[in-house]
C-alpha cells in the first residue's frame, strides 16, 4: 500500500509490516520493552494526572450549567496520555508553533491513511499520480521527518542510560535499544516509524470508546445510576477513583464491554492473509486469500446475543465472555497474532477515563440535544458523526476537583 510505505519508512511500523522475521522482532519490541506490565506500570501516574487535568477542565468549563464539549475533552485525554509515554512531552496541550505543526501533520496522516487510493489496486494510475496523492505523501512524510529527527536528537542529547525510572518515555527505551543483539533489524526508521505507530493507534480507538459509552449512558439512565452507586460504594465520594480500583469495579468493565460490542473503534479488523492453504469449516481457503473481519456486524447478530441491538451492561455481570481475542463474539481488539499489543493500555486509558467522568459529574443532556443524535461515520475507526456535548454537575466535595 503506497500510503503505509511513504508515510511508516517502507512498512518499518508493526501495524503495516508483512508477517515474517521483521515484524516478529518489531512487535516483540513492543510487547517486552514498550508495553509490557512494568512499563504499564511505571506510567500509571501520568494517565491519572491526565485524567484529572480533564475533570479540572470540566469543572471549570460545566460552571453555571453551560454545554460542555465532552468530545473535545476526551480525545484531549487520550492524545496527552500518549504524547507524554510516547515522547515525554504533551503537544497537544501546548499551543507553541512546534506543536500546532505537530497536530496539522497528525490530521494529514489520518486523513492521506483513509483515503482510497486507486493506484494500490491498478498499477499504471499509480504511475501517473494524477490526483497528486503520492506528491501530497511525499510532503506529508518530509514534515514528520523533520519533526521527529528533532525529537530524536533531543533525546540522544539527554539520553544517558535506561533505567526503569518513571520518567523513561518511548523514544528513550527504543534508542537504548539500538545496538541490542536481539534485536537486530531496529534501524532509525524502525524507531521513527514505531513512534508515529504509538501515535496514531495509542489516541482515536480509546478516545471513540469512552464518547460512546457516555453516549449510551446518556440515553440509558439507570446505567449511569447503577455505574455511580457501585463508585460510591467500592470508592466513597471523599477520594477520588484510581487505577487500583477498576478490577473491583465490575459493573464499570460491563459497560465497556457492551460499548465494545455495539461500537467496537475498528469495525472491520485490519485486513489479514492465509499464509498457506487451510480448510475452514469445509471450505477450501487457498493461500494469499485476503480476510475481512467485521467486528461490528458479530457484535450486533442476533444469533450470537439476545436483544442484540439493547444496550444492556448486565448482560456480562455473569458472563465470562472477555475481549482479550479467546470469545470469538466479542473481538474489538482482534484475536491471534496480529492482535492488539495496546489491549492494556487501551483497556485501563478507556476505563479510567470512564470512571473519573462519572464519579465526578453527573451527566445529563442539554434541553436542545434531547435526541441524542447516534449516527456513526463508517472508516478505519468508527467515531460518532456528531461530537457528544453534554450538561456535567459536579457531584464531589470542592476539594476533590
Ligand atoms: C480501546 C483501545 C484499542 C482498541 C479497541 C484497539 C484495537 C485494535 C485492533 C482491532 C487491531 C487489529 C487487530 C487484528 O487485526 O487482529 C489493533 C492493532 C494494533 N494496535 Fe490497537 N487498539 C486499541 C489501543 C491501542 C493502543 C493504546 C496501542 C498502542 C499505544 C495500540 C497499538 C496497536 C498496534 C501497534 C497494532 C498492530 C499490531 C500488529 O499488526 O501486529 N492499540 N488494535
Amino acid at each position: 500500500m503506497l500510503a503505509a510505505n511513504i508515510l511508516f519508512y517502507n512498512q518499518k511500523d508493526v501495524a503495516w509490516s508483512q508477517y515474517g522475521p521483521y515484524w516478529r522482532e518489531i512487535r516483540k519490541i513492543c510487547l517486552v520493552e514498550l508495553l509490557s506490565p512494568a512499563r504499564m506500570e511505571a506510567s500509571k501516574h501520568i494517565r491519572i494526572e491526565e485524567a484529572y487535568s480533564m475533570v479540572k477542565s470540566i469543572r471549570v468549563n460545566c460552571e453555571g450549567r453551560k454545554v460542555v464539549d465532552v468530545h473535545s475533552q476526551i480525545y484531549g485525554l487520550t492524545r496527552s496520555i500518549i504524547a507524554r509515554m510516547v515522547l515525554n512531552r504533551n503537544y497537544f496541550a501546548s499551543n507553541s508553533k512546534e506543536a500546532l505543526e505537530f497536530k496539522e501533520i497528525g490530521t494529514e496522516y489520518s486523513h492521506l491513511l483513509g483515503v482510497i487510493n486507486f493506484g494500490d489496486f491498478i498499477p499504471y494510475v499509480g504511475l501517473l499520480d494524477i490526483r497528486g496523492y503520492k506528491r501530497r505523501l511525499m510532503a506529508a512524510r518530509k514534515r514528520m521527518d523533520s519533526i521527529i529527527d528533532k525529537i530524536i536528537q533531543e533525546h540522544q542529547e539527554k539520553t544517558t542510560g535506561v533505567s526503569t525510572d518513571a520518567s523513561i518515555d518511548f523514544v528513550d527505551v527504543l534508542l537504548s535499544l539500538k545496538n541490542n543483539k536481539d534485536y537486530q533489524h531496529l534501524s532509525m526508521d524502525s524507531i521513527k516509524a514505531l513512534v508515529i505507530d504509538m501515535l496514531a493507534a495509542g489516541t482515536e480507538s480509546s478516545a471513540v470508546t469512552i464518547e460512546w459509552a457516555l453516549s449510551e449512558i446518556l440515553l440509558n439512565p439507570w446505567v449511569q445510576e447503577k455505574a455511580q452507586q457501585e463508585l460510591d460504594h467500592v470508592v466513597g465520594r471523599e477520594r477520588k477513583v484510581e487505577e487500583a480500583d477498576l478490577p473491583q469495579l465490575k459493573y464499570l468493565q460491563s459497560i465497556v464491554k457492551e460499548t465494545f460490542r455495539l461500537h467496537p473503534p475498528g469495525p472491520v479488523l485490519v485486513p489479514h492473509e492465509s499464509t498457506q492453504a487451510v480448510q475452514v469449516t469445509g471450505y477450501d481457503i487457498p493461500a494469499n486469500t485476503r480476510l475481512l473481519v467485521n467486528v461490528w456486524a458479530i457484535g450486533r447478530d442476533p444469533s450470537n446475543w439476545e436483544r442484540a441491538l439493547e444496550f444492556s451492561p448486565e448482560r456480562f455481570l455473569n458472563s465470562n465472555i472477555d475481549v482479550r481475542g479467546y470469545d470469538f463474539e466479542l473481538i474489538p481488539f482482534g484475536s491471534g497474532r496480529r492482535a492488539c499489543p495496546g489491549l492494556a493500555l487501551g483497556l485501563a486509558s478507556v476505563q479510567l477515563g470512564l470512571a473519573v467522568l462519572l464519579q465526578s459529574f453527573e451527566w445529563s443532556l442539554p434541553s436542545s440535544h434531547e435526541k441524542l443524535d447516534m449516527s456513526e461515520v463508517f472508516g478505519l475507526t468508527l467515531p460518532k458523526a456528531v461530537p457528544l456535548h453534554a450538561i456535567a454537575t459536579p457531584r464531589l466535595p470542592h476539594h476533590l476537583y
